[in-house]
Formats: structure tokens, sequence, C-alpha cells
């Protein structure tokens, strides 16, 4: 029998405040690295590291069925966390 509306919502919910956390958690450390980066003149992209993270991430998905969500998913974080360093630590 499949979930109904409000159920499948709540466990959506709870994901989600267990993923902010985290999501902070990594984002602290962009942010470290955005500034070693600054001071070292390394260009903001690293499209090596970016395949790195990928596959791993790839390779902990355990429903082979979400693995090319997991992979926009995480494609997009880090997209957003190249906007980020560039905008808030480089330019600043
Ligand atoms: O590892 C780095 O160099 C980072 O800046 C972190 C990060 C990421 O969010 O994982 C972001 C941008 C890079 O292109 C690669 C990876």
């Amino acid at each position: 029998m499949t979930m109904n509306l409000e159920e499948a919502r709540k466990l959506i919910d709870q994901a989600d405040k267990e993923l902010v956390p985290l999501i902070e958690q990594r984002m602290n450390a962009v942010v470290e690295v955005g500034k070693y980066k600054k001071e070292h003149n390394i260009p903001v992209l690293d499209e090596n590291r970016e395949k790195a993270v990928l596959d791993k991430i790839a390779s902990y998905t355990e429903n082979k069925d979400f693995e090319d969500s997991v992979r926009k998913i995480f494609q997009a974080i880090m997209d957003t966390t190249k906007e980020y360093q560039q905008e808030e630590i480089i330019d600043k």
C-alpha cells in the first residue's frame, strides 16, 4: 500500500531537517577552501575534484535508480558553492 501524502511529506521534512546541518557543515569547509584558494591564487573551479566528488557520492548511492538524481543534486551543490566562493570570498 502506498503512503499517504501527509506521511510522505513528514518523511521529507525529517530528511530536510537532517540535511541542513550537513549542508552547513559542508559550506563551512567550502569557505575554508575558498580562503585558501584566494590566498594562493587558485581558480575556484577544480574539475578533477568535482569528478572525484561525483564518482564518490555515486558509489554511496544504494538505490541505483537514484544515482543520476544524486549526481545532479551534488553538481547543483557544487555550482552553488563555486558561486559562493567567487562572490563571497574571492571578490571581497
Ligand atoms: O574542493 C574544492 O576545491 C572546493 O572548492 C570545493 C568544491 C565542492 O563544493 O566540493 C567546490 C568547487 C570546486 O570546483 C570543487 C569542489
